[in-house]
């Protein structure tokens, strides 16, 4: 028997950001592995015209979900979806949830964050840390609780090489951070922004290491663990390999280069692609929340979830498997042929942008007119360009994080634990994982059924066929220009025929001598 499931088997858990890509691995893999626990509390807005009740049910009747309905049929009373919302004082939690939260809680786990790169400064810190610090204000006041388990990113301070499992300090104090965007007008937040995050390349990783901080200053005589993962990707194993649900991090660009939009990148291709699964982030965190709460370690302990200095990927490798991968599992309805290339320097990055990627949207946007459509391709590569200029830090460099912590903490687990809660990436098969994340991009993001594949192929032929009358008949505009308006050009052209027909006069002379 695991120690770890049984540990979570009697407990009330409050998990924030229980929506999200993290959060629902998370609680799927509580309810499949202990599915006796007493209630998982989630934070849930309202969100896209949907109520609290419809935002849960859709989750639970996900492919996600499904192995958790055979375990555990009565999971559906074991969620209790609270209202909150992270932008507003107090979360907005209501008086009587706030009470039941305070009175039942044994385990926080914070997953709850903006990740988006370009967030304001003020919406950042809002989220990834006056949040952070009102749920360490109501983890001070809950007697039951036993861990608070605080989710940020190993990025937090990529703007070191060497990153040790420690808060590193920031040249502000959280608090007054919080304080001044209570005063300062958006104007002056624009301004200090790139002082203040100097170093880091946006308000994202910033403000995770500001949350890091406050956790630290803030936890008190709270049992506080941090949990640092790098690139979150699909699953690895469980519940099923490949599964994702959003367009962050590498899925976006998979479906971009899938769909032949993409067709070049500014990255250095041996840095390494520290890529992590997010059912193995989702293994570390339960494992660090039962030992946190066991063995109440002090000081607070910091644990890396990464790969690169485990088992190194890097994105050359990656960039690589994910067009073999295209070849088997074709996307449908692709705009282009897949076929992209890393570019090492910004040069030739930006005269690729300007052939491969804006002036085949302009084209097409000119096509849509000419047919009667709304043009869309030019604002959605610029989208696109706009999402590879904000990842493209992450991809030309490489960062060394230290796993003692982490390590330390799978040899405390029990065998049967080591299995049940694996994270030990150094059994991961990057080529079969990175398979599995194309076909799960495939199905689980773009929902398109395997047995579209044979359409998808014909699809691809017939956009290679075009590809190439296309370039025939470039070239022989091109050269029939040529030849209108320059003698040397009609000198070659003359040479060439000249050169055939004696060589098809010689090569019939031959044949006929033969005879
Ligand atoms: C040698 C051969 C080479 C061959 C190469 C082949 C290429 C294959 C690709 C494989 C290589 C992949 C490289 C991966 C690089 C990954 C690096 C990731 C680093 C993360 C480090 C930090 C990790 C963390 O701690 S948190 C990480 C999670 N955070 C993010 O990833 C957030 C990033 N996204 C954002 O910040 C925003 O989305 C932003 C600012 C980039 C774009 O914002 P914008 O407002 O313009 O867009 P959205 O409103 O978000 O969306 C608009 C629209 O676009 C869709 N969309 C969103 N994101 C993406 C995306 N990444 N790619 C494509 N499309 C995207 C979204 O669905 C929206 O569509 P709507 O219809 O409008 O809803
Ligand atoms: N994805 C990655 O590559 C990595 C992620 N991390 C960290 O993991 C954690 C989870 O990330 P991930 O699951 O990918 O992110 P998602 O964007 O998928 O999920 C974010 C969660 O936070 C919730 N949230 C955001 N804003 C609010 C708000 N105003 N009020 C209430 N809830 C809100 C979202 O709710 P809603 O659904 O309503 O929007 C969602 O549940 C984050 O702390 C992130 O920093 C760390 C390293 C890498």
């Amino acid at each position: 028997m695991s120690m770890i499931a049984a540990f979570y088997g009697s407990k009330s858990i409050l998990i924030t950001g229980a929506t999200g890509f993290l959060g629902k691995v998370l609680m799927e893999k509580l309810f499949r592995t202990s599915p006796d626990l007493k209630v998982i509390y989630i934070l849930v807005r309202p969100k896209a015209g949907q109520t609290l009740q419809q935002r849960v049910f859709q989750i639970l009747n996900s492919k996600l979900f499904e192995k958790v309905k055979e375990v555990c049929p009565k999971v559906h009373e074991k969620i209790k979806p609270i209202y909150a919302d992270l932008n507003q004082k107090d979360l907005a939690i209501s008086k009587e949830d706030m009470q039941e939260l305070l009175s039942y809680t044994n385990i926080i786990f914070h997953c709850a964050a903006t990740v988006r790169f370009d967030d304001p400064l003020r919406h950042a810190v809002q989220l990834n840390v006056t949040a952070t610090q009102q749920l360490l204000f109501m983890a001070s006041q809950m007697p039951k609780l036993e861990a608070f388990i605080h989710i940020s990113t190993a990025y937090s301070n990529c703007n070191l090489k060497h990153i040790d499992e420690v808060v590193y300090p920031c040249s502000v104090e959280p608090k007054k951070i919080i304080e001044s965007m209570e005063w300062l007008d958006d104007a002056i937040i624009d301004e200090i922004t790139p002082k203040l995050i100097a170093g880091r390349p946006n308000t994202y990783t910033y403000t995770k290491a500001l949350g890091e901080m406050l956790v630290q200053q803030e936890g008190g005589n709270l049992n506080v663990a941090i949990i640092r993962p790098s690139i979150v990707g699909a699953t690895w194993q469980e519940p099923f390999p490949g599964w994702v649900d959003n367009l962050n991090g590498p899925s976006g660009l998979i479906v971009a280069a899938g769909k032949g939009f993409l067709r070049s990148i500014k990255a250095t291709p041996m840095a390494v692609a520290d890529l992590v699964p997010v059912d193995t982030v989702v293994n570390l965190t339960l494992a660090v929340g039962w030992y946190t709460a066991v063995h109440r370690p002090k000081p607070t302990l910091i644990y890396h979830c990464t790969s690169g200095t485990i088992n190194p990927c890097n994105w050359g490798k990656m960039g690589l498997q994910v067009l073999a991968t295209f070849e088997k599992v074709p996307f449908e309805r692709a705009f282009r042929r897949p076929n992209a290339d890393f570019t090492t320097n910004y040069f030739t990055a930006s005269c690729w942008n300007a052939v491969s990627h804006r002036a085949p949207a302009i084209i097409y946007d000119f096509y849509l007119r000419l047919t009667g459509r709304k043009p869309r391709m030019t604002k959605l590569m610029n989208r696109l360009l706009r999402t590879i200029s904000m990842l493209e830090y992450f991809i030309n460099q490489s960062w060394e994080w230290s796993t003692y912590n982490t390590e330390m903490l799978m040899s405390e687990l029990s065998p049967e634990d080591q299995r049940v809660f694996n994270f030990d990436v150094s059994q991961l098969n990057w080529l079969e994982y990175i398979e599995n994340y194309v076909m799960g991009v495939k199905k689980h993001i773009l929902k398109e059924d395997m047995a579209g594949i044979p359409e998808a192929r014909q699809h691809l032929k017939r956009l290679r066929n075009i590809h190439y009358l296309f370039n025939t008949a470039l070239f022989l505009i091109i050269w029939c220009l040529l030849l209108a308006r320059s003698q040397m050009a009609r000198n070659m052209w003359f040479f060439i025929v000249s050169f055939c027909y004696k060589f098809i006069s010689y090569f019939r002379a031959s044949r006929t001598l033969k005879i």
